[in-house]
């Protein structure tokens, strides 16, 4: 449970020669009802971790692809609570640790406290909060703490190397290194000390690094992963579930598994 089973899952990767995978969904697009097998279908596709979007009216750091999936979740009335109350339901049958991303302004509205009790319940395993920063996320940090939920905490590109020291200290489960300055979506291609970058951010830490922002291709997973330990693949999983494309999620997943063996 909690961040305990974020930890066995990476090892369990790791110490087969694989890289992780993490594919990012909006909770509740295409209906909530629809959660379930989502997650199990990811999950049988060889996924090591999901990442669930709480959907949000203003959701600053999303491209056009999240923020289309997060317009259809709202639409169709989906909350905070409700994606906790439908995880809840399904917990028991579930053995792929979830990671809810969601910005600040929901948790704060729910109450950090209720917030961390209610996502133990439902079998959240952990959170990051992409616009609460360093200084001020005690609030939330604290009360998931008592309920031993991994807080993952993101690095970007600007992070200075103080700052970084501090990311790496207190990420729990993996440290989140975004790739590019911007917001989600598609790229094409990675800057060209993206590279170094990231070998950086491993010497900082003993932890679990994980790539995310504009990967969408086996290519790039291969690319990213030669210097951390996984990927975050959110835009191009929205897109190929949105299509029902299982296929190419398969693929896309699989790329992990053999990247380097
Ligand atoms: O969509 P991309 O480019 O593959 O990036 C991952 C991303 O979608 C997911 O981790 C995410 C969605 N919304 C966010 C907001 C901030 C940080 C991360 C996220």
């Amino acid at each position: 449970m909690g961040k305990f089973s974020i930890d066995t899952a990476i090892q369990r990767v790791l110490d087969k020669g694989d890289k992780a995978f993490v594919p990012y969904i909006m909770a509740g697009d295409g209906g909530l009802d629809q959660l379930e097998s989502q997650i199990r279908l990811l999950a049988n596709a060889g996924a090591t971790i999901i990442e669930l979007g709480i959907p949000f009216s203003d959701p600053v750091a999303d491209g056009p692809t999240i923020q289309a999936a997060g317009q259809r979740a709202l639409t169709s009335g989906v909350t905070l609570k409700k994606v906790l109350d439908e995880l809840k339901r399904f917990k028991e049958s579930r053995d792929i640790p979830i990671v809810l991303m969601t910005y600040i302004n929901p948790v704060f509205t729910y109450g950090p406290k209720r917030f961390a009790e209610d996502c133990e319940a439902s079998g959240v395993d952990g959170v990051i909060v992409p616009d609460v920063p360093l200084e001020e996320s005690d609030l939330v940090s604290n009360a998931l703490k008592e309920h031993e939920i991994a807080f993952i905490r993101l690095a970007t590109l600007t992070s200075t190397p103080d700052r970084l020291a501090k990311i790496a200290e207190q990420t729990e489960g993996f440290l989140y290194a975004v790739t590019i300055n911007g917001i989600t979506g598609v790229q094409n291609r990675f800057g060209d000390q993206l590279g170094n970058h990231l070998t950086n951010i491993k010497q900082q830490t003993d932890k679990p690094v994980f790539a995310g922002f504009g990967v969408s291709s086996p290519e790039h997973v291969r690319e990213l992963t030669a210097y951390c330990d996984g990927v975050i693949v959110g835009s191009k999983i929205v897109d190929l579930l949105h299509q029902g494309n299982e296929e190419e999620i398969q693929t896309l997943i699989q790329s992990a598994k053999t990247a380097h063996v």
